[in-house]
C-alpha cells in the first residue's frame, strides 16, 4: 500500500514537477488546488489533514514571485506565506502527522552576509528590502518547525532551502517573472519581433544561482527516505553562480538570438550577490545533474508547447 502524501502547492511550478517525478509513482499523492482547499482557512486545513491523515507532507505552497511582485506586494508576500505556513505546520502538527518537508528560500539570508551563505547565518543580519515580507514568512515557517521537533522531536519537521529556480510551468508574465523567465520571454519576443536588442535589469553585474526545479523534485524525493537524518535545515543549490548577464548570453545562445543587450539602471537589482553553501547537501551526497545550458533548453521547449496551445 503506497504512503499518503500531502503537497501543498501541487499546482505550481515546484509542485507540478514533483508530481511528474519518477517517484511520485510510489506515492499516493493528494494535491488539492487552491479553489478546493486554501491554505490560508486555518479550520479547512485542520478538517483536511484529520480526515486524510497523510503520512508526509510537502510544503511547496506559498504566495512566490520575482522581486518586481515582492516590491509591489509586501503585505500579501508577508501576510499569506505566514498564514499558509503556520496552517500547514501547525494544524499537520495538531493532526499527529510526523512528517513534514518545508521547502524555503536563499532569500531568507542577510543581504550582507558572505557569500557563500550557510544557515548557520540566517537571522544574523537584515534582509533585502525588496522581498523582507516574503523572507520573514520564510523564516518563520523554518523556525516553526525548529521550534516544534524541539518540543517534541518525533516530529520528523525538516526545511529544506532551495536556491532560486527555474524550469517547466515557471511564471513566464513579465508582473511575477523570477529572471530566467522573464529573460526566455524576451529574447523569444526579441526573436520573434525581429528586434535587435533587448533590456536587462540593472548593470548586470549581480550574480545568482538558479537550479533547475526538477533537481529540486529529486532531491526532496531523497529527502522524504531520509528525513531522520537530515539536519533541520539544509541548502538545496547548485553551488555556483553567475551573473545577470552570464544568464541572458546564455538564453540568447539557446535560442539562437543574436542581438544585443541594453541596461535600465533605474530597475532594482536586489542582493548583489545570493551563493548558497552547499557543505551539507555534499555531505548528505546529493548534487543537481542539470547544466544550465541543458535546463533553460527544456524550459524554452516548455514555454514554447505552452505558447503554442
Ligand atoms: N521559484 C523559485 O525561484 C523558488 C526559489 C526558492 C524557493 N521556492 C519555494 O518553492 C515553493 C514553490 O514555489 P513555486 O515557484 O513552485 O511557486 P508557484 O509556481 O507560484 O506555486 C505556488 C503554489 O502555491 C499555491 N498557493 C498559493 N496560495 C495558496 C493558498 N492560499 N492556498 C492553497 N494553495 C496556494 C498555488 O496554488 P494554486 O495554483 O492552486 O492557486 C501555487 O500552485 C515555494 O515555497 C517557494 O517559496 C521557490
Ligand atoms: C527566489 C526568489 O528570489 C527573488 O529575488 P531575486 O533573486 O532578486 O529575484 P529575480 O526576480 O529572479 O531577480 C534576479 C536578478 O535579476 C535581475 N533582472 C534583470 N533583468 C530582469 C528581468 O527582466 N526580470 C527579473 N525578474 N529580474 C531581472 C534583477 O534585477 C535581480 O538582480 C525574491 O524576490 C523572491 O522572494 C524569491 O526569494
Amino acid at each position: 500500500m503506497a504512503q499518503k502524501l500531502f503537497l501543498t502547492g501541487g499546482g505550481g511550478m515546484v509542485g507540478r514537477i514533483i508530481q511528474e517525478h519518477p517517484a511520485a509513482a510510489g506515492w499516493d499523492i493528494l494535491a488539492p488546488a487552491s479553489k478546493e482547499l486554501d491554505l490560508t482557512d486555518g479550520t479547512a486545513v485542520a478538517d483536511y489533514l484529520w480526515r486524510n491523515k497523510p503520512d508526509l507532507i510537502v510544503h511547496a505552497a506559498g504566495k512566490v514571485g520575482g522581486i518586481s511582485a515582492n516590491m509591489a506586494e509586501p503585505v500579501a508576500f508577508l501576510d499569506q506565506n505566514t498564514m499558509i505556513g503556520r496552517n500547514v505546520i501547525v494544524c499537520a502538527r495538531d493532526a499527529g502527522i510526523k512528517k513534514l518537508i518545508n521547502l524555503g528560500s536563499t532569500c531568507i539570508y542577510p543581504r550582507a552576509a558572505p557569500n557563500p551563505l550557510s544557515e548557520d547565518q540566517i537571522l544574523q543580519g537584515e534582509l533585502e528590502p525588496t522581498n523582507e515580507g516574503y523572507a520573514i514568512a520564510k523564516i518563520f515557517a523554518l523556525r516553526l518547525c525548529e521550534y516544534i521537533r524541539r518540543e517534541d522531536q518525533t516530529f520528523l519537521y525538516k526545511t529544506l532551502i532551495p536556491c532560486n529556480l527555474y524550469g517547466p510551468y515557471d511564471k513566464f508574465d513579465p508582473k511575477n517573472s523570477h529572471l530566467v523567465p522573464a529573460i526566455i520571454r524576451k529574447v523569444h519576443e526579441a526573436q520573434r519581433d525581429g528586434s535587435s536588442t533587448v533590456e536587462i535589469w540593472g548593470d548586470g553585474e549581480a550574480r545568482r544561482e538558479f537550479m533547475y526545479a526538477p533537481d529540486l523534485a529529486d532531491a526532496v524525493f531523497r529527502a522524504a527516505d531520509a528525513l531522520p537524518d537530515l539536519p533541520d535545515c539544509m541548502n538545496i543549490g547548485v553551488g555556483d553562480d553567475h551573473t545577470i548577464n552570464d544568464y541572458y548570453e546564455t538564453v540568447a545562445r539557446v535560442i539562437g538570438w543574436e542581438g544585443s543587450f541594453t541596461h535600465d539602471l533605474t530597475k532594482p537589482v536586489g542582493m548583489k550577490r545570493k551563493l548558497s553553501d552547499t557543505t551539507k547537501q555534499s555531505a548528505w551526497g546529493w548534487h543537481p545533474q542539470t547544466s544550465l545550458e541543458d535546463g533553460v533548453a527544456k524550459t524554452y521547449a516548455h514555454f514554447l508547447e505552452i505558447s503554442a496551445s
